[in-house]
């Protein structure tokens, strides 16, 4: 494979975008080399300025789940681009995104749109703050909120893919207020409220942790988490960003059947364009101006382009048997891949729900923890994602992020990525 002209791109892009990327993670720091430039994707397929083309698992890090270019999608974003690219004031089409949202999302009485799942996050925690009247928030290491200062502590993706978890630039007097406590560990949340319970506003949580690598919760964690926030009055936030509409039409929350106080959106509600959201009990959400206290607000809100994106790629997910189709496929994918490492006599893990993955290089029984995500052979990956992408297969270029199925991949796409890993397996060191 050539990439002549991605490597070409990649020098006049750094000459005046930090590090040539818009965000880090599409940098290829946590695999070495440099990050691959793209063209056109059309399903479940990408095409880069060198005419290679690549299976795709990144999905634009989520919304692409009804693959890339959907004629839907783009038919509703045309249309609605050909009336008006935007008003700055009410239209028919967001009042109809927030109804299908509370239909789709039963624990979301109000919804209230965004562009990006950081400002979903970042509202949802105000709200919670101002609504409890308390400062202090609970997260959980290995979690990735999105780059709002209270929750760029001990964060993941590529705040953990780049070793900075905690980064400069977030005051000290911000951070002390975020505690962080170990996922899937419901005595270390029991014991941080028995000392702190009342002054802490929300535990915010990745109801399944897709930023360190693919982490489901364990029985009863999250049902715990419900109970002591029941117990102490605190909020509980469930930041489905990541799995909303994803793992199941209703969430994390729909397949655990745990409900939340507050829900955060992201990735597929906006279809592919920056759209976030967050929503949950009325009473909490009216404490939102301009019926409450707490100010939140925004010029592209409920853009209706990115509400006409989103609307189509919900209604396509809507259709029956979507779900459990995706979730087939995410694991006929990730067995193949288990099978494969077993007769390469690689020590390998999956961690596997509807539409997302974990793949492990590492020989621990199970990884549930953020310490066994930690300990897993993070070389081993970086040999094994460049030897996937010179096949042809595109992962997320980090051994700590989760990947993604989409509902257009088809069994000659999961065989071909099997057969390439077979291939890779039979050589990495
Ligand atoms: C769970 C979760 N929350 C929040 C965010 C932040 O969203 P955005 O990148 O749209 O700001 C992300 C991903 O980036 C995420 O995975
Ligand atoms: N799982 C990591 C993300 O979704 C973040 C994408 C980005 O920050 O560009």
């Amino acid at each position: 494979m050539r990439h002549e002209q991605s490597h070409a791109l990649f020098q006049q892009a750094q000459a005046h975008i930090p590090g040539g990327v818009n965000s880090p993670v599409r940098a290829f720091r946590g695999v070495g080399g440099e990050p691959v430039f793209f063209e056109r994707g059309e399903g479940a397929h990408l095409w880069d300025v060198d005419g290679n083309r690549y299976i795709d698992y990144v999905a634009s890090w989520g919304p692409m789940i009804n693959g890339h270019n959907h004629p839907d999608v783009v038919r509703a974003v045309q249309e609605q681009a050909a009336r008006s690219l935007g008003f700055g004031a009410p239209t028919a089409i967001e009042v109809e995104m927030a109804d299908t949202l509370c239909r789709l999302v039963p624990s979301m009485d109000k919804v209230r749109m965004v562009s990006s799942g950081t400002e979903a996050t970042m509202s949802a925690i105000r709200l919670a703050r101002g609504y409890t009247g308390r400062d202090k928030l609970v997260k959980f290491e290995g979690c990735y909120h999105g780059h709002a200062d209270s929750l760029l502590v001990k964060a993941g993706s590529g705040a953990l893919t780049l070793g900075v978890p905690t980064s400069p630039g977030v005051p000290a007097d911000l951070a002390q207020h975020t505690i962080n406590l170990p996922y899937n560990d419901l005595a270390a949340v029991e014991a941080c409220f028995a000392q702190f319970g009342y002054d802490i506003a929300a535990i915010i949580v990745e109801p399944i942790a897709g930023n360190m690598n693919c982490v489901p919760p364990e029985r009863g964690f999250l049902e715990g988490l419900r109970a002591i926030c029941d117990h102490y009055e605190s909020v509980l936030i469930f930041d489905e960003v990541m799995t909303g509409f994803r793992v199941a039409l209703g969430g994390a929350q729909a397949l655990y059947g745990v409900t939340p106080d507050l829900t955060t959106l992201g990735k597929v509600v906006g279809g592919g364009l920056p759209v976030g959201a967050f929503g949950g009990r009325a009473e909490i959400m009216d404490y939102i101006a301009p019926l409450g206290p707490v100010y939140q607000a925004g010029t592209l809100s409920g853009n209706p382009v990115a509400m006409a994106a989103g609307l189509a790629n919900l209604r396509l997910l809507e259709q029956r048997g979507v779900y459990e189709d995706l979730a087939e496929k995410t694991l006929a994918l990730s067995e193949g891949m288990q099978t494969l490492a077993e007769a390469a006599g690689i020590p390998f893990r999956i961690n596997v729900v509807p539409g997302m993955f974990g793949w492990f290089f590492t020989d621990q029984p199970k990884v549930s923890r953020y310490e066994e995500v930690m300990a897993s052979n993070v070389d081993r990956f970086r040999r094994f994602f460049h030897g996937m992408l010179e096949r042809g297969v595109y992962l997320a270029p980090s051994a700590f992020e989760a990947g993604f199925v989409s509902t257009v991949h088809s069994t000659a796409d999961i065989d071909a990525t099997l057969a390439a890993a077979e291939a890779v397996f039979a050589n990495l060191e």
